[in-house]
């Protein structure tokens, strides 16, 4: 570059929502790049995608890679959106260049160019280093939306902010956010697969069909081929049903509901696992096994209605730890198959978790897989780090978003290597079932499948013998301002305000079985309180009680 012109309507004066009303954006109203990208009311966004689109395009001439931009908000309503981008291996975006983002979008319409300069300044260092090289060719943008009404003007944003610097752009439609996240490394790693929306279902269909195959139903099977899956009336619906129809209903038979009503509303993981309550259009009545994906379908949640509860529509749920268990229990046997070999090299396994994860879950991952748990903050991104120190890294939040990881050794040793013994072809394919980019509800879903059946478990069976759920209660506490709350001890201790966590712990210590935290919460201007007791009714008063301790403050 260095010639900015900005068209009028994506500048901060100008902003223009999809419907062509002027939204303008003050000069000093401020922005952070949370837990998941810029997410915000989708009438601020135009400006703010088409900044981003920009930054992404710096960074893929600097890698001379393709970088993702997806436009979606998700579980929040409809009338939300917003924007993520995502690195060059599928990850999300690097800490410094978050910063950069913001950097960019918090700038006034007169400081833009100046702050353009000064960025570009820093990167074109390495990135002259690549031209020298005769590296450009593989700079791209990327962009996906989810189903929300604002992603077309969006899209078109990302696409003109992207142009600014000549990258070539790239716009994948209506995907979900682990669609984007594959299509991008595999551009980048084209041995991983096809960079097309194709390539996606070829990989997990085949990968999912060959395992199949390698899956034994043991005696007395009480597996059951059918799941009904509620899809927030998000982008689940078309990309799933695609990815469905590829895989013969006799291997797994799919009936899909919320797929046409009002995003996230009334359904949704996100809903499920916070009422833990039955989706719309669920009645409990012959539905055996049901799955809730959220709007972008980068969480799983599997739930069924509870038994003898006294709340009509109460879930019992089958959340993020359940799945994570679960795998780590199928990979853990499969593994042993590769440890009696006596190898040299010893592929290592670890289980991550936040504090959300059910203590029950925690228990039995340490007293009956033997394994240590690790605790990390909330928020995807520490997650998948930690994991990847591990040969195979689990790691998922309560809330149904996670996956596996697998390094690179696991890779040359397992996945890339011929493999005589039925384990390490299952343990090969099942790391080709999960989108090891990130948490992929479909994925997911499918590989749950493989498990449940090759164990022979109902749903029943899924309840009982792992664990029982510790009885928990989630509640949002609206605050003046979330920044007033500080936390330590992976976001389970407050420092601040001071004496609010010794009233916690008094209040903690009068209950049986019981386990609580406070956190502000990353994405939303609310206080999140978590609290676990011996019943029910107890962890639902422990949560209570401590909300109006918060609000005391
Ligand atoms: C308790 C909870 O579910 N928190 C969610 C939520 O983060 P908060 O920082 O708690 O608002 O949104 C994140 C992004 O989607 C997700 O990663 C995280 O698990
Ligand atoms: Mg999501």
């Amino acid at each position: 570059m260095s010639f900015l012109v900005v068209p009028s309507e994506f500048t901060r004066a100008g902003n223009t929502t999809h419907t062509g009303e002027k939204f303008p954006i003050p000069d000093d109203e401020k922005f952070s790049y949370g837990t998941a990208g810029f997410r915000f009311d989708a009438k601020k966004l135009p400006f703010l995608v088409f900044r981003c689109a920009y930054v992404a395009s710096l960074r893929a001439r600097q890698l001379n890679s393709a970088i993702g931009v997806m436009i979606t908000a998700s579980h929040n309503p409809e009338e939300d959106n917003g924007v993520k981008l995502v690195d060059p291996s599928g990850d999300m975006l690097n800490g410094q260049w978050e910063k950069y983002a913001t950097e960019i979008v918090n700038a006034s319409d007169a400081e833009l160019p100046s702050a353009v300069a000064a960025l570009e300044k820093q990167m074109s260092q390495i990135e002259k280093s690549f031209i020298a090289r005769g590296l450009v060719q593989n700079a791209r943008v990327v962009c996906g939306m989810d189903t929300r009404v604002t992603g077309p003007h969006l899209m078109s944003a990302a696409s003109q902010g992207s142009a600014l610097f000549s990258v070539r752009f790239e716009n994948i439609g209506v995907v979900s956010t682990p669609i984007l996240h594959y299509i991008v490394k595999s551009h980048n790693f084209p041995q991983f697969a096809n960079p097309t929306l194709h390539g996606y279902y070829t990989a997990i269909k085949e990968a999912f069909m060959e395992l199949y195959m390698e899956t034994e139903e043991p005696e007395g099977s009480r597996y059951q081929p059918k799941v009904i899956v509620d899809c927030a009336n998000g982008v689940g619906a078309p990309r799933f049903r695609d990815l469905m129809k590829e895989i013969p209903s006799d291997y797994l038979e799919v009936e899909f509901r919320n797929e046409n009503g009002r995003l996230n509303h009334q359904c949704g993981a996100d809903f499920v696992k916070i009422k833990q309550e039955l989706p719309e259009n669920f009645d409990g009545i012959q539905e055996p096994k049901s799955a809730s994906f959220d709007g972008d379908a980068d969480r799983l949640i599997y739930f069924r209605s509870k038994k003898g509860a006294e709340k009509p529509r109460a879930a019992e749920l089958f959340d993020g730890d359940k799945i994570a268990c679960l795998y780590a229990m199928y990979i853990q046997e499969q593994l042993k198959a590769y440890h009696e070999t006596k190898p040299t090299y010893n592929i290592d396994m670890g289980i991550v978790q936040t504090a959300y994860a059910n203590g029950a879950s925690t228990r039995f991952i340490r007293d009956t897989l033997k394994m240590k748990p690790i605790i990390v903050k909330t928020g995807v991104k520490y997650l998948h780090e930690e994991a990847s120190e591990f040969d195979i890294g689990i790691y998922f939040e309560a809330n149904g978003h996670g996956t596996v990881v697998f390094s690179s050794h696991f890779d040359s040793i397992i996945r890339r290597h011929p493999q005589t013994l039925v384990p390490l072809r299952r343990l090969a394919l099942f790391s080709r079932v999960i989108n090891e980019t990130v948490g992929d509800a479909f994925a997911d879903l499918l590989a749950v499948e493989i498990c449940l059946r090759h164990y022979g478990w109902s749903m029943d069976d899924w309840a009982e013998k792992l664990y029982r759920d510790v009885p928990s209660h989630q509640v949002k506490v609206d605050v003046a301002k979330r920044e007033d709350f500080e936390t330590t001890n992976a976001e389970q201790t407050l420092v601040k305000p001071i004496g609010l966590q010794e009233e916690i712990d008094k209040t903690v210590a009068k209950y049986k079985e019981s386990r609580a935290f406070v956190r502000p919460s990353g994405t939303e201007n609310i206080v999140r309180v978590y609290a676990e007791a011996d019943t029910l009714e107890n962890a639902i008063e422990l949560g209570e009680t401590l909300k109006k301790i918060v609000l005391k403050y």
